[in-house]
C-alpha cells in the first residue's frame, strides 16, 4: 500500500480550496483543517485539482517503432501531462489485431505503472480493411478491449463497418472511426482550399471526412450501435453530428487541441487565427514545416470556431490528442514525405486553458469525466471526493511556459507548439493515490 498524502488548500474543479486526504488508493478525506497524521503534506495553494486527464487518442508506437515512443515514455507524457488512463490506437507493428498484441501493450503500461494504459484493438485484420480482426478475443482478453478502431486508416468499406457496428454490440463496444473517405484523399497533402491552391499542394476536401460520418451516423442508426469520431476537423462534421444527435443516435465524437488551434495558415508559414494564443505562436515562420502536417489536416479559422462551439455545446463531446509521435527522419524531411502527426499529450491542457480559459468543470467533463465513459474506465473520470479512487492532477494555472521540445519526456520531438507561450502547468499527478508527478517532474 502507498503512503498518505495530504494536499493541502487546493480548488477542487475550481471550486473553495479545501484539503484532500489520499489513502490506500481513494480519497479517504476532504474538507478544510485536516489533520496530517504522518501523512506527505503537498501545499496546494493556488492549484486546481482535476480528475486525472483521460486521452482517448494515443499512438504509444510500442511494439515496432520504440525509437519514437515506447509505452513507457509515452505513459510518462501522459503522466506530465495531467492524465491517469490513455487509450492506446492499434496502429502498432505488429498491429493490435489479436489477443496477443492488446495483452503486451496491457501488460507494458502496467509494468510502467505511470498511467493506466488502454489498448484500442484494429477492427481489420492488419489494418488491411478487408476482413474483421478477432473482436472478440480481445473483448475477452485481459486487456478487456471495448474501442475498436484502424486508426491512420479509415474502415472504407460499408459492409465492414456494418458488421463491426454489429459485432461489438454484444459486450457494448464501440467503434472509433478515422473518418476520410481514400478515394477522395488519393496524395493529400493538406486541406483543399485557398492555402493548397496558392501554395501548389494536392488538397485533402472536407467532404471527404463529412461523407464517410454521415454515412457511419446511418449505419450506426441502423444497426443501434455506438460510434466514436476521431479527431472532427470541420464545420461541416460539426453539422452532421448535430443532426445525427438530434435524430438521438448512439454517436460520440472528439476534438484534437492542435484542430482547435491552428488554422491551415500556419502551412504557409503563417498564423491564421486573431486569438491571443496564436500571437505569439513561435514555430512555422519559413512555411511548408513538416511539424504541421497532420491527419486530418489543419483546416480554417471557420473550422476551428465551429470546433470550439461544438465542444462548448456538446455537440463535440471530448478533448483527445491524438498525440502522434515521430521519429526526426519521418518529421525532418521534405512535406510530401514527412509522416502526418503531432505531439499531444503533454500540451494538451494548456492548449484547452488557451481556448477555453478557466472553464474548470466544462475541461473535466471533456477531457476526464466523459472520455472516461465512452472508454468504460470505471475507476477514471470521477472528481476527486471521498471514496473516489485518487486518480487526480493538479494544475497551476497562473503559471505560463514557453514549449521546448527538447524538454518534453516523449522520445519524439514533433511539438507544433515549440517556442509558444502557453498558460498552465501541471504540478502533480496521482494515479491510485501515488504520485506519478511531483513538482513537476516525473517520480519515475
Ligand atoms: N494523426 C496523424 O496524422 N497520424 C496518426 C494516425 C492518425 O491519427 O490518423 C499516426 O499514427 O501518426
Ligand atoms: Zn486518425
Ligand atoms: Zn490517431
Amino acid at each position: 500500500m502507498s503512503e498518505p498524502y495530504l494536499i493541502r488548500g487546493v480548488r477542487v474543479v475550481g471550486a473553495e480550496p479545501t484539503d484532500l486526504l489520499l489513502r490506500d488508493g481513494v480519497v479517504a478525506e476532504a474538507g478544510r483543517g485536516l489533520d496530517a497524521r504522518g501523512a506527505t503534506v503537498v501545499d496546494a495553494d493556488g492549484l486546481v485539482a482535476l480528475p486525472g486527464l483521460v486521452d482517448l487518442h494515443t499512438h504509444l508506437r510500442e511494439p515496432g517503432r520504440e525509437d519514437a515512443e515506447t509505452v513507457e515514455s509515452g505513459s510518462r507524457a501522459a503522466a506530465l501531462g495531467g492524465y491517469t488512463a490513455v487509450c492506446a490506437m492499434a496502429n502498432t507493428s505488429p498491429v493490435a489485431d489479436t489477443a496477443g498484441v492488446v495483452e503486451q501493450v496491457w501488460r507494458l503500461g502496467r509494468e510502467a505503472g505511470l498511467v493506466d494504459v488502454q489498448p484500442i484493438g484494429a477492427v481489420t485484420v492488419g489494418l488491411a480493411g478487408e476482413r474483421l480482426a478477432e473482436l472478440g478475443a480481445m473483448a475477452s482478453s485481459a486487456a478487456r478491449v471495448r474501442i475498436f478502431s484502424d486508426d491512420g486508416h479509415c474502415v472504407a468499406d460499408p459492409r465492414l463497418m456494418r458488421r463491426a457496428l454489429e459485432y461489438v454490440k454484444a459486450f457494448n463496444g464501440v467503434i472509433a472511426q478515422h473518418a476520410e473517405e481514400p478515394r477522395l484523399t488519393e496524395g493529400a497533402q493538406m486541406h483543399e482550399g485557398e492555402v493548397s491552391t496558392r501554395l501548389g499542394l494536392t488538397g485533402w476536401p472536407a467532404v471527404a471526412e463529412e461523407a464517410i460520418i454521415a454515412r457511419d451516423v446511418l449505419l450506426a442508426e441502423h444497426v443501434g450501435s455506438r460510434l466514436h469520431v476521431c479527431h472532427v476537423s470541420t464545420a461541416g462534421s460539426v453539422e452532421v453530428l448535430r443532426h445525427a444527435r438530434a435524430r438521438g443516435v448512439r454517436v460520440t465524437a472528439e476534438v484534437t487541441p492542435h484542430h482547435l488551434f491552428f488554422t491551415d495558415e500556419v502551412v504557409a508559414g503563417r498564423s491564421g487565427l486573431t486569438s491571443p494564443a496564436l500571437a505569439n505562436t513561435g514555430s512555422g515562420a519559413a512555411g511548408y514545416d513538416p511539424v504541421f502536417k497532420v491527419n486530418p489536416p489543419l483546416r480554417t479559422a471557420t473550422d476551428v470556431t465551429a470546433l470550439r462551439e461544438a465542444l462548448v455545446e456538446g455537440i463535440i463531446d471530448i478533448v483527445a490528442t491524438d498525440h502522434a509521435p515521430h521519429a526526426l527522419e519521418d518529421k525532418e524531411c521534405e512535406w510530401a514525405y514527412a509522416r502526418p502527426g503531432m505531439l499531444g499529450l503533454e500540451t494538451a491542457l494548456s492548449v484547452l486553458l488557451s481556448v477555453v480559459g478557466e472553464r474548470w468543470d466544462l475541461i473535466a467533463e471533456r477531457m476526464s469525466r466523459t472520455p472516461a465513459r465512452i472508454a468504460g474506465l470505471t475507476e477514471h473520470g470521477r472528481d476527486p471526493a471521498p471514496g473516489a479512487h485518487a486518480n487526480l492532477t493538479l494544475v497551476d494555472p497562473a503559471a505560463r511556459r514557453v514549449v521546448e521540445p527538447g524538454g518534453l519526456a516523449s522520445l519524439s520531438r514533433n511539438t507544433p507548439y515549440a517556442g509558444t507561450t502557453l498558460p498552465g502547468r501541471i504540478v502533480a499527478t496521482f494515479l491510485r493515490g501515488e504520485p506519478t508527478v511531483l513538482d513537476g517532474k516525473a517520480v519515475k
